[in-house]
Formats: C-alpha cells, structure tokens, sequence
C-alpha cells in the first residue's frame, strides 16, 4: 500500500484526511506563495498545491505526496492570509453583504501519476456590521486563512448561502480528493478507523 505524506501545516487539512480515515503522515511544505500578477485563480491554487507537493516528493519518492492550496477571490482580486489586522479588515469589509470565490487547488504526486485539480465554491456573506468584524478579528481567526475567515469556526456566522463543496472552503475538497486517490489505487474504498 503506498503511504500517504500530506505536505501541509494546515490544521484543517489534517482533520478532514482524519475524519475520513484515510491513514496519513504530515510533512508540511515551505514554498515561495507568490502568484506571477494576472494569474488566473484556478491557475494559482494547482500550481502552489503542485509546488508544495513537488517539494515534499523530493522526501518520499516511494509515497503518495498531497499539497493543497486556498485562496478567496473577490471581485477579480485574489485574497490570501490577512498579514494584520488592518488588512483581515479590509477584506472581511469588502465580502460582507457580496458573493466570493473560494478556490482549492489539489495536487496529488506519486512515483507514476502526477494528478492535479481544483474546485471552486461560492459564499455569500450577510451584511456585517462595523463591530462584528472589529470583534472577529480579536479573536485572531483570520491570520491563517485565505480571506481572512474560517467558515468552520466563528466565520459562519457571516455565511448566508454557499454554493459547492463546503470543504472547499475549509480547505481540501475531500470527496474529489477520495475519487481520485481511489482511482489510483492508493485508498482502498473500504473504511477501516
Ligand atoms: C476561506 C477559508 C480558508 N481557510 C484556510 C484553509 C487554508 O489552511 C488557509 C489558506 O492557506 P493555504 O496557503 O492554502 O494553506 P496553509 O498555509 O494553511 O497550509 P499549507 O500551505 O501548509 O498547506 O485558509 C479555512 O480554514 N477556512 C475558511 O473558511
């Protein structure tokens, strides 16, 4: 059976591969995130999952290697992870009351394939009020998510409607993931916790 090595420090990630009981090993990538300018989001999101997986490979060549990448776009703009305060408000400011995109990029590298896809899920937020983003970034939730919320924390209380796959938004659209790590024969479809 080939290991799988997750090359992420995302805490969510981890859980959701859990969650499912996938057996899996962490080894998070340390890549360059910057997007060459005009970039088009699919584009961005499977090119840093590639880089983070490439990166990890070069570790286990024997394994199964899983990046993944997430980035919110609004209004043509992609937004990554808030670097301050001054900026989570900004872009929390701007998605309330519209709709966004949440792009997750996945690449899946082995010794024979090389598989990489995306997904894309809309959000709605509600309209929210000056104090209830001042209180939401208080709580230090934004700084490690694209868009500077978390849909699967306190950041729900500003969802109105999502379209697509909601673990899109938290971070690895684990049902295609399953699909093709089934594919190719590195999950077995049976479930064994
Ligand atoms: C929009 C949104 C993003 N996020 C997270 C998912 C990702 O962890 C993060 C986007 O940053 P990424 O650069 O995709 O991931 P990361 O730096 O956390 O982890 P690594 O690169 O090591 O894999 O934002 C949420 O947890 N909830 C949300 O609702």
């Amino acid at each position: 059976m080939t290991n799988i090595v997750l090359a992420s420090s995302s805490p969510r990630r981890k859980e959701l591969l859990s969650q499912v009981f996938i057996p899996y090993t962490v080894h998070a990538a340390d890549v360059d995130e910057t997007i060459l300018e005009g970039t088009m989001p699919s584009d961005a999101v499977e090119q840093l999952a590639l880089r983070k997986a490439e990166e990890i490979f070069a570790l286990y060549p024997d394994a199964a290697v899983i990046g993944a990448d997430t980035v919110v776009v609004h209004n043509g703009h992609i937004l990554g992870k808030p670097a301050d305060a001054v900026e989570a408000r900004a872009m929390i400011t701007a998605l309330s009351g519209t709709i966004h995109s949440v792009y997750t990029g996945v690449a899946i590298k082995t010794r024979n394939e090389q598989i990489i896809f995306h997904e894309k899920t809309d959000v709605e937020f509600w309209d929210l009020s000056e104090e209830e983003i001042a209180s939401y970034i208080e709580t230090g939730e934004p700084f490690d998510k694209a868009g500077g919320y978390g849909i699967q924390s306190a950041g729900a209380l500003f969802v109105k409607a999502i379209q697509g796959d909601y673990f899109t938004v938290v971070g690895l659209p684990i049902s295609s993931l399953y699909r093709h790590l089934k594919r190719l024969g590195i999950v077995t479809g049976t479930f064994s916790s």
